[in-house]
């Protein structure tokens, strides 16, 4: 059911309820696949496209959540989604973060990166739940790690490495979750990352995305997450 419909911005699923799940994508595709996903589970979580890029995300997210929170039925948790390049997990991998980082936000100095965090500035990273970092991974099978947030989509190996070694644990690099994140501590929802792999991180070949089966696996991984999200947002 859409529920509410403007430019970019879709909710599907919905419910009024005191308890409710929002699931963040960036582009439709991922949205129909994650909504496939919770469709058959508990009423309760609405998904909605926010567009490509940590900016339309926190925009995206930052609009539903305000939305919700004046007709009276606020979110009391935010999901990350979609399909994500991985660091070592092949194509279909589930991957969920115990930490969201911003990885390119900062200043190169002569000295390397430095994150605003580190000018005096803002946040870099958010830690979702770890009590539903560790539901939804049992329930999915996910791995768990770092979920980056990049502007620019890696493309060389170089710069891979770099990643990898900056980010001791990190499995995966993604375009959103950062943004989700901060719009969902602006409104005091908690925020968790639950991706599928696509791609592996590294030197660019768009041919050898594996765009269709990542989308089958997020519709899988939400119908067994689903009754997870549910359940938490009530807690
Ligand atoms: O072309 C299609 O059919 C199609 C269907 C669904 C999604 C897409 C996308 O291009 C989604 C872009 C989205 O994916 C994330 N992503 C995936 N791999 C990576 C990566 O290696 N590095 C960074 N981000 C990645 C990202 O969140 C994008 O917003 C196309």
């Amino acid at each position: 059911m859409v529920v509410q419909a403007q430019e970019g911005l879709r909710l599907l699923t919905g419910t009024a309820g005191a308890h409710r799940v929002l699931i963040a994508t960036a582009v439709p595709a991922e949205r129909d696949a994650v909504a496939r996903g919770v469709s058959a589970g508990p009423p309760g979580i609405d998904v909605v496209a926010v567009g490509v890029g940590p900016a339309a995300a926190a925009a995206g997210t930052a609009t539903a959540l305000t939305r919700a929170e004046l007709a009276g039925h606020p979110y009391t948790l935010v999901v990350s989604a979609g399909i994500a390049g991985g660091f070592a997990a092949p194509p279909g991998t589930p991957i969920v973060a115990d930490t969201i980082t911003a990885a390119d936000l900062g200043a190169e100095t002569p000295d390397g990166f430095v994150p605003v965090t580190d000018l005096g500035f803002g946040a870099v990273t958010h830690h979702p739940p770890e009590a539903l970092v560790r539901d939804l991974a049992a329930a999915t099978s996910a791995t768990v790690g770092t979920l980056l947030t990049v502007s620019t989509v890696t493309g060389t190996a170089s710069r891979a490495a770099l990643l990898a070694q900056r980010h001791p644990g990190v499995v995966g690099e993604a375009m959103e979750g950062f943004g989700v994140a901060e719009a969902a501590a602006s409104h005091g929802v908690p925020a968790a990352e639950l991706r599928t792999v696509s791609n592996a991180v590294g030197p660019r070949d768009r041919a050898a995305w594996r765009i269709g089966d990542a989308l089958a696996a997020l519709t899988e991984v939400f119908g067994k997450a689903a009754p997870v999200l549910t359940r938490w947002s009530s807690t």
